[in-house]
């Protein structure tokens, strides 16, 4: 860490000047101020770590000039010195914000000491902001795909109004990640983000955990109790896997969306329920309603503002994007792990269709990370499901149609064979493997090319 750099404030210039040099010694940067004008004008110049502050000054209120510092620096600390009869004025100053104090007199190791405890709270408080914004930035949402492009315009749109969201998309396409950034982009983002997933709570439960529950409405409920509709209030709400809830829940919530008001189960009086809905949802709702499982009127309220987000497979050029940064936000969390992708495992990886989209991408990445930290990822360490399914796909480009089957399905286990052994380097055991047959017999197959 940079030395420290401190502004005295101490109108006594004897003391102030003995101060100055046991701390220049001690290796900080130091000015000093004899007064308030002159510690505000000294502010005014440059940014100091910390101040080291008389509360008596000759010109001024010492707690004024503190507040007016701590204001105009927000980053830096005091330390506050004071005499007996002052005692009172240096708890005003730990109140406005001051780190410590010291009483007058005091032996210069003392100083030194408390301003080694500010140095290493200094130290703490960097440490965290780093690890702050890298927490912060492994929440974004991370994509370049013009299929993307004018869903992540449309949500930063709709995050400044209290419209309800309706998020729809394959498993693991990042619904969550966008209700939260939606939230986070709001007006309501210093509110309660409340996540229920609808499909997660056995239905018994379902209707107490979302309305609430007033004392006496059943046996055992010995407690009244607030449920997830009322802790969003003021905040948002997001009804994840909305298609799953029964079909008595979808108009006690259409209730509450038309009145704003929630009544817990057994009871009889009306609590706020002023929060913003975002749902989201794997299956196609619209279908469901055709179905006569999800109440029409619940998905016209829900349908405000429809967003999809497609599958990865639909927007492959995000996902070179998506390996860098899930790898970035692991070797953040364990410098130790951190892996190297071979240009052949990148392009097996790109083509891979992604049943679990974005979840088993970062999944994927994880895994390898975990397994084999420090090397370069080959197409070898690439897991053999995800493999097969990758070049069955490329293996079909290209192929003329008008053969006979024997003769179509000779050629693709012949190319089948040679694209196994390729991305093996050549390994007859791996390949074998691979493919789910003996070494034997895959000698044999290549002796009858
Ligand atoms: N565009 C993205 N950039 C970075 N990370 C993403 C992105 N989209 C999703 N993720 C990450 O992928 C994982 C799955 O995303 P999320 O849980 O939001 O998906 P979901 O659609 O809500 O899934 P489900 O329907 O199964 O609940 C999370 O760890 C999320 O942080």
């Amino acid at each position: 860490m940079d030395r420290l750099k401190l502004l005295i404030i101490e109108d006594d210039p004897l003391f102030g000047e003995a101060i100055w040099e046991a701390l220049q010694a001690a290796g900080y940067r130091t000015r000093l101020a004899t007064s308030g004008a002159e510690a505000l004008a000294a502010v005014a110049e440059e940014s100091f770590d910390l101040m080291l502050q008389d509360i008596r000054l000759p010109d001024a209120n010492g707690l004024d000039i503190l507040r007016e510092i701590l204001q105009r620096q927000p980053h830096s600390r005091a330390l506050v010195m004071t005499g007996f009869a002052t005692v009172d004025s240096a708890v005003e100053a730990m109140k406005i914000g001051a780190f410590d104090f010291l009483t007058k007199p005091f032996p210069m190791e003392m100083l030194l000491m408390k301003l080694q405890k500010v140095l290493e709270f200094k130290q703490m408080e960097k440490e965290i902001d780093s690890f702050r914004s890298k927490e912060e930035e492994c929440h974004l949402i991370v994509s370049r795909s013009p299929a993307m492009k004018d869903l992540l315009e449309m949500a930063r749109a709709v995050a400044v109004t209290d419209a309800t969201v309706l998020l729809q998309g394959e498993s693991g396409t990042g619904k969550e990640l966008l209700a939260e950034t939606i939230h986070k982009t709001s007006k309501r983002r210093h509110k309660p983000f409340i996540q229920v997933n609808c499909a997660a709570i056995p239905e018994t439960l379902l209707e107490s955990e979302l309305f609430g529950v007033e004392r006496g409405a059943f046996t055992g409920a010995d407690r009244s109790r607030q449920g997830y509709l009322e802790a969003a209030e003021s905040g948002t709400l997001l009804l994840d896997e909305i298609g799953d809830l029964p079909l008595h829940l979808q108009g006690k919530i259409l209730r509450v969306l038309e009145e704003k008001k929630v009544f817990r189960v057994g009871g009889t009086r009306a609590y706020n329920a002023n929060f913003r809905l975002i749902a989201a949802t794997n299956w196609d709702l619209k279908e469901m309603v055709q179905e006569k499982k999800f109440r029409e009127d619940l998905y016209f309220r829900l349908n405000v503002v429809p967003l999809t987000i497609p599958p990865l497979r639909e927007r492959r050029d995000d996902i070179p994007l998506l390996i860098a940064h899930f790898q970035k936000c692991l070797s953040a969390k364990d410098a130790g792990k951190k892996v190297i992708f071979s240009p052949e495992a990148l392009e097996l990886l790109c083509r891979y269709d992604y049943p679990g989209n974005i979840r088993e991408l970062k999944n994927i990445v994880e895994q390898l990370t975990v397994l084999y930290p420090g090397e370069a990822i080959k197409p070898l360490h690439i897991p053999v499901s995800l493999q097969k399914e990758s070049w069955v796909g490329n293996l079909f480009e290209n192929f003329v149609v008008g053969k006979p089957l024997k003769d179509a399905v000779g050629e693709f286990e012949t190319r089948y064979i040679e694209k196994v052994l390729k991305s093996a380097g050549g390994n007859k055991s791996l390949s074998a493997r691979i493919l789910g047959i003996s070494r034997q017999m895959l000698w044999e197959k290549l002796k009858q090319r």
